[in-house]
């Protein structure tokens, strides 16, 4: 089982205090945001203070992600030249759309590390997908670089894009968010769903954080620190889910002593894809449980 990227809490690249402490809150990773959450003069301070932050704290175990602005933007160029060298865990690509867009930044990528000593491949690239072209190309998208950990959706763009709205069950998403899964699964890596926008909406969050683990993606970016735990109790296995995988497994073993690949266990059909995901919901609680950081779910 790689990382867990259940939750990546976006911070907005000029806010020092959000900054600083933005790892305390628990989620999986951190994203310092330099597109469109900092407007125009401050860009370039935004750079500064991202650079000095990756260089100076010391975030412990949280993966740090650095959205940058795209490089077809006077800034992208910029911050790719600043980033690289502050050594994030990634770079997330915003508005990707093709996979030259992916490959124009591995590029980059790779030139700076070389021209900065550093081991190269050491910087993984999210794509952030948020047209309507983006999500036509999303598997080229996702194969386009070794150095992709990740494809995500950017909804607010995305429906933008598609001139209509955020809906509250999301009928306007699915088909993109279907396309993003199967590219991501398709191509090996994770699958990571857009923001939720109205802080206040907690049960809006919670029936949006169930459909998207129920599609298969691994998690979701968020922007306030209270959507955290919500959202890490929902991708938490249950306790009755992991006995029963405990029971699926031991089930399976017996089986296969007594030579049968196909079982019955409480009058459902136990085969070999059932085993497998036994395996992997366990796999998930193990890693749930041993490395994050306390939840408390009340
Ligand atoms: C479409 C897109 O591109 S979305 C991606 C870009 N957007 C962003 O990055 C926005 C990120 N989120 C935020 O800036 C904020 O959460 C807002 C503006 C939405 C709400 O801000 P607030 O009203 O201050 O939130 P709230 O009152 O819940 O904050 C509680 C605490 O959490 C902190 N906090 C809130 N959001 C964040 C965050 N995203 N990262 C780190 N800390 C945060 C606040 O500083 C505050 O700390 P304090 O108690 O020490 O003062
Ligand atoms: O990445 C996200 O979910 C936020 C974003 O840019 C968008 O929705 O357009
Ligand atoms: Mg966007």
């Amino acid at each position: 089982m790689g990382r867990l990227r259940r939750s990546m809490l976006y911070v907005p690249g000029n806010n020092p205090g959000m900054i600083r402490d933005a790892h305390i809150y628990g989620s999986d990773a951190i994203m310092f945001d330099l597109e469109d959450s900092v407007c125009l003069y401050e860009k370039d301070a935004a750079r500064l203070l991202v650079y000095e932050a990756l260089r100076t704290y010391d975030y412990g175990r949280t993966e740090v992600v650095v959205r940058v602005n795209g490089l077809n933007t006077p800034y992208g160029r910029g911050d790719f030249e600043a980033m690289v060298r502050a050594k994030p865990d990634t770079i997330r690509l915003p508005k990707t759309e093709t996979p030259e867009d992916v490959v124009e930044a591995d590029q980059l990528i790779t030139q700076i590390e070389k021209e900065n000593g550093i081991e190269l491949g050491t910087i993984k690239l999210i794509a952030a997908v948020e047209s309507a072209l983006g999500v036509i190309n999303a598997y080229k998208i996702a194969m386009a670089s070794s150095r992709l950990i990740g494809i995500a959706l950017g909804a607010e763009d995305f429906v933008t894009d598609l001139k209509t709205t955020r809906s509250p069950d999301g009928i306007e998403l699915l088909a993109a968010r279907s396309q993003i899964l199967f590219a991501a699964r398709a191509a090996g890596i994770d699958a990571l769903d857009t923001v939720f926008s109205d802080v206040n909406d907690e049960e809006g969050f919670i029936r949006e954080a169930k459909l998207i683990k129920q599609l298969g993606f691994d998690g979701k970016s968020l922007i306030n620190p209270c959507q955290i735990n919500i959202l890490h109790h929902i991708f938490t296995p249950t306790e009755d889910e992991i006995q029963k995988s405990i029971r699926v497994i031991e089930a399976a073993k017996e089986a296969e002593k007594r030579g049968s690949g196909v079982i019955s266990m409480d009058g459902k059909m136990v085969d070999k894809p059932i085993i497998e995901r036994a395996y992997r919901l366990l796999k998930l609680a193990d890693a749930v449980y041993t490395e994050s950081v306390e939840e408390v779910w009340q």
